[in-house]
């Protein structure tokens, strides 16, 4: 057993089918699983409790009510009181939530309901069996109107995608895993982000050797977006970095705070990484025909996403960029608008919208939000461990756009997808920070973290 994150390395997240198989399988050789569960609950239950007070377990119907009642029996043979129930006791050192784990197939029902809302408001601190009771664990998303808000969760046997996407990360606390003593004989559902060194810079490298970016973006009052693009793909290390930015005068420079940026066009850099849509106005629609057949490789945010989501001449052109050359960077209401749905039924499974959507226009896709998702057709998904809630301000998906385009000018043979995997793991990273940040100084954070 171990404490989870942050991880510098990928791991495996198997969905609720592919963890029954892997189960079951396991159960052949080793039919012990469940004791060695309910111990790894109780040994992290000993470390965790505050007070002299009982443990209370809360034991559903199940496997995961099973754990509980393992962990029950370790922790009273310890001498510890130990209260077994859906009734609170008398202020409890720690909560156990074994109420439901993996086999959760509806919403709760009101019985279990209340003991969640019990357990909630008794004040100690909880410790969620597996997955905390309510959350279902292949979306993150809640079954019902409640879902219990853990502040550990131990994950058991395999990781689970909704422990880090979708609402998950606001229920599962601080995350735990125990893999049971079982190595997983199936290929995984998809991958938790760890971390990608930088671009290597040889010794004898010029600023030609680390690429070109063109931000195109920023149209009259949204410069600073575009602008914020430019400086993150500047401070990624690309070699050159250029700006279209639309309505601007010729004699404009191209950000008056960062003289080593210029202004460009795509007639004159057509090898160039494009960086499109930040802060572009409606104005990038007639842009965007000739972008799409121009550029190689091109990073597609914000008002670009929106011009291609209410046209379908531009998404056929998305649709014929060879494989690997187009990364979308939605948050969750621009994927709701390139796929025609509503932003909650989106988010309802984030894993497969992302996917859906990477298969529909053939480019990768960077779902954005808590829990970023990365799919590419005929890649694995993958899941973003890493940011929190100071990337919650205006202009750190802008930045986010910008070093994904300094990366690729870096690495002209990546694909999009390696590119979007190893970008938003480094943004995630440079975004945890207690309390607020400012998208410009996201990117120092970014630049200093390599
Ligand atoms: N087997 C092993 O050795 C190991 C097992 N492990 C542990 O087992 C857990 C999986 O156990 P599980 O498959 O029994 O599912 P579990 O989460 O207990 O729920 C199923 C029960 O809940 C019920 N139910 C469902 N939804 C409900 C609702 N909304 N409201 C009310 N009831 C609801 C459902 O009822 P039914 O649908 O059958 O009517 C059924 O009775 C896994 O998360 C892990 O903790 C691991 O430690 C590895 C070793
Ligand atoms: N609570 C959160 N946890 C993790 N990442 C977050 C959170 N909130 C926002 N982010 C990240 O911050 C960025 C916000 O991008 P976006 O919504 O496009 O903002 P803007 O348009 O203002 O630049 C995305 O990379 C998103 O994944």
């Amino acid at each position: 057993m171990h404490a989870l994150l942050p991880t510098t390395a990928a791991l495996p997240l198997f969905d609720v089918a592919a963890s029954r198989r892997i189960e079951t399988h396991a159960l052949v050789h080793s039919p012990d699983l469940m004791e060695r569960a309910g111990l790894a609950v109780a040994k992290l239950a000993l470390a965790i409790r505050r007070g002299g007070g009982p443990v209370w377990v809360a034991c559903g119907p199940g496997n995961n009510g099973g754990d509980g009642h393992v962990a029950a029996r370790h922790l009273a043979a310890l001498g510890l009181p130990v209260h077994v129930g859906h009734d609170a006791p008398q202020r409890p050192a720690l909560v156990i939530d074994a109420l439901l784990g993996l086999g959760l197939n509806r919403a709760p029902s009101t019985e279990l309901l209340a003991t969640i809302a019990a357990m909630q408001a008794c004040g100690a601190p909880i410790l969620a069996v597996d997955l905390p009771s309510g959350l279902l664990a292949d979306t993150g998303q809640p079954a019902g109107e409640l879902a219990v808000r853990a502040d550990h969760t131990l994950a058991l046997l395999t990781l689970k995608p909704g422990l880090f996407t979708g609402e998950g990360r606001a229920h599962c606390g601080r995350l735990w895993f125990d893999d049971l003593g079982i190595t997983p004989d199936e290929a995984p559902t998809a991958d938790l982000l760890g971390r990608t060194p930088p671009p290597h810079r040889s010794p004898t490298a010029h600023k030609g050797s680390h690429g070109q970016v063109l931000v195109v973006g920023g149209a009259p009052g949204m410069q600073g977006a575009a602008r914020l693009a430019a400086r993150a793909a500047l401070a990624c290390g690309a070699g050159r970095v250029y700006m279209d930015l639309l309505g601007a005068a010729a004699e404009d420079v191209a950000d008056p705070g960062q003289p080593e940026l210029m202004r460009g066009h795509l007639a004159e850099l057509p090898q160039a990484v494009g960086v499109i849509g930040c802060g572009a106005g409606a104005t990038i629609a007639a842009a965007l025909p000739e972008l799409l057949r121009g550029l190689p490789r091109l990073v597609i945010d914000a008002d670009a996403l929106n011009a291609i989501a209410a046209d379908a001449d531009l998404q056929d052109l998305l649709r014929a960029r060879p494989a690997g050359s187009t990364a979308l960077t939605p948050h969750p209401l621009e994927a709701a608008r390139l796929l025609g749905r509503d932003t909650a039924g989106l988010q309802a499974d984030r894993l497969a919208a992302a996917r859906e959507l990477a298969g529909h226009l053939g480019c990768t896709v960077v779902l954005k939000g808590s829990g970023s998702i990365i799919a590419s057709p005929g890649e694995r998904p993958a899941v973003c461990a890493s940011g929190g809630p100071a990337l919650a301000t205006a202009g750190s998906g802008d930045v986010l756009a910008g070093w994904l385009g300094g990366l690729w000018a870096q690495q002209p043979g990546a694909s999009a997808h390696a590119i979007a995997c190893a970008g938003v793991d480094a943004h995630g990273r440079a975004g945890e920070v207690d309390g607020a940040l400012r998208a410009g100084d996201l990117i120092d954070r970014l630049a200093t973290q390599r």
